[in-house]
């Protein structure tokens, strides 16, 4: 016998149905924790995660923790890929959950950027092959952790990119790198001294996103025939290549720790930076943008 979880909404509230499933009549593993979903095909030895935290999917610490042990998991079991989407279509994810920032605790920023940081490395230096469905907005943190996948599809009218410098606050240079190493360095520059969200169309043609699809079943098939068309590509020598192309900015973002996190901690906990997040904050929770 297998343990399923099966989560399901009754009358707005979320029920949690723990299920026996024979193993023999089994397609799909299941083994998804509080705030991220995942199902694994086993036929095709493909995972689907989709961020599950209502009411936009914010990345706060526990969000982190259990995509990266998650992700630990699928490499474990060598799954053939993980296709990352959103369990609520419309918001890939809000972004960083704005309440971890609205701290002075420089022990808590630093606990907070660390994960971030491992998150994305972890998502970014996996060898298993990884797919991001944007099936809706996916602004700052959104944007940061779909560049970390080898490909990406996103679902038509939504917004994606890096908004920090219109917040007031700094995006770290490392995602100013990815994104430069997608859409060069000149249209780089712009969009982040702009602090510019692109449409899906304009990300396109930027080459931030690969495909456009119309909606989340199209981006989960073409996220499979993705995958499919690895399967015979010899894995040793398909991983070894995505680490060389990837180790350059590895080493970079890795000797760069410290005063990354430095950075970080002192940009966020000064009260100049704090009052501006609050003020974000306020004008979040009336939509007066
Ligand atoms: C000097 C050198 C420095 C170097 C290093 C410094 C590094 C600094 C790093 C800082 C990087 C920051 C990255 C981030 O990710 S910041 C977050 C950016 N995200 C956003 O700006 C998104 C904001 N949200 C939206 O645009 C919309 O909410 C969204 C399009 C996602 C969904 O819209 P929708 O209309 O469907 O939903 P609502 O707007 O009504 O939102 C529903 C409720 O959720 C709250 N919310 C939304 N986003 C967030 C968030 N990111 N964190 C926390 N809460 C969020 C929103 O207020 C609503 O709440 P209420 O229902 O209570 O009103």
């Amino acid at each position: 016998m297998f343990k399923g979880i099966c989560r399901e909404t009754h009358n707005g509230n979320m029920v949690t149905k723990i299920l026996k499933i024979p193993k023999f009549f089994t397609c799909i593993r299941n083994f998804s924790s509080e705030n991220v979903l995942v199902e694994v095909n086993n036929k095709t030895n493909t995972a689907i995660l989709r961020l599950s935290r209502p009411p936009v999917n914010g990345l706060n610490l526990e969000v982190l923790n259990e995509f990266e042990s998650l992700l630990s998991q699928l490499e474990q079991q060598k799954v053939n890929g993980v296709i990352i989407t959103s369990n609520k279509e419309g918001i890939l994810t809000g972004g960083i959950d704005i309440a971890e920032l609205q701290t002075i605790d420089q022990r808590r920023l630093k606990k907070y950027w660390t994960t971030f940081r491992d998150t994305f490395l972890k998502l970014y230096n996996t060898p298993l092959l990884t797919v991001a469905v944007i099936n809706g907005h996916s602004p700052a943190g959104g944007c940061l952790f779909s560049t970390a996948c080898d490909y990406r599809v996103m679902t038509r009218n939504y917004n994606i990119g890096g908004n920090e410098t219109q917040l007031g606050l700094v995006a770290p240079i490392w995602f100013m790198d990815r994104v430069a190493d997608l859409i060069g360095h000149r249209q780089a520059e712009l969009a982040f001294t702009q602090g510019k969200l692109f449409s899906t169309d304009e990300a396109h043609k930027l080459g931030l996103i690969d495909e456009i699809v119309e909606n989340t079943a199209e981006g989960l098939s073409k996220a499979q025939i993705i995958i499919n068309s690895f399967a015979n590509v010899p894995k040793k020598a398909r991983e070894i290549s995505k680490r060389f192309t990837r180790q350059q900015f590895l080493d970079k973002m890795i000797r760069d720790t410290d005063d990354d996190i430095r950075h970080f901690v002192n940009h966020i906990g000064s009260n100049e930076t704090q009052k501006i997040i609050e003020q974000y904050m306020q004008k979040l929770k009336s939509k007066r943008f």
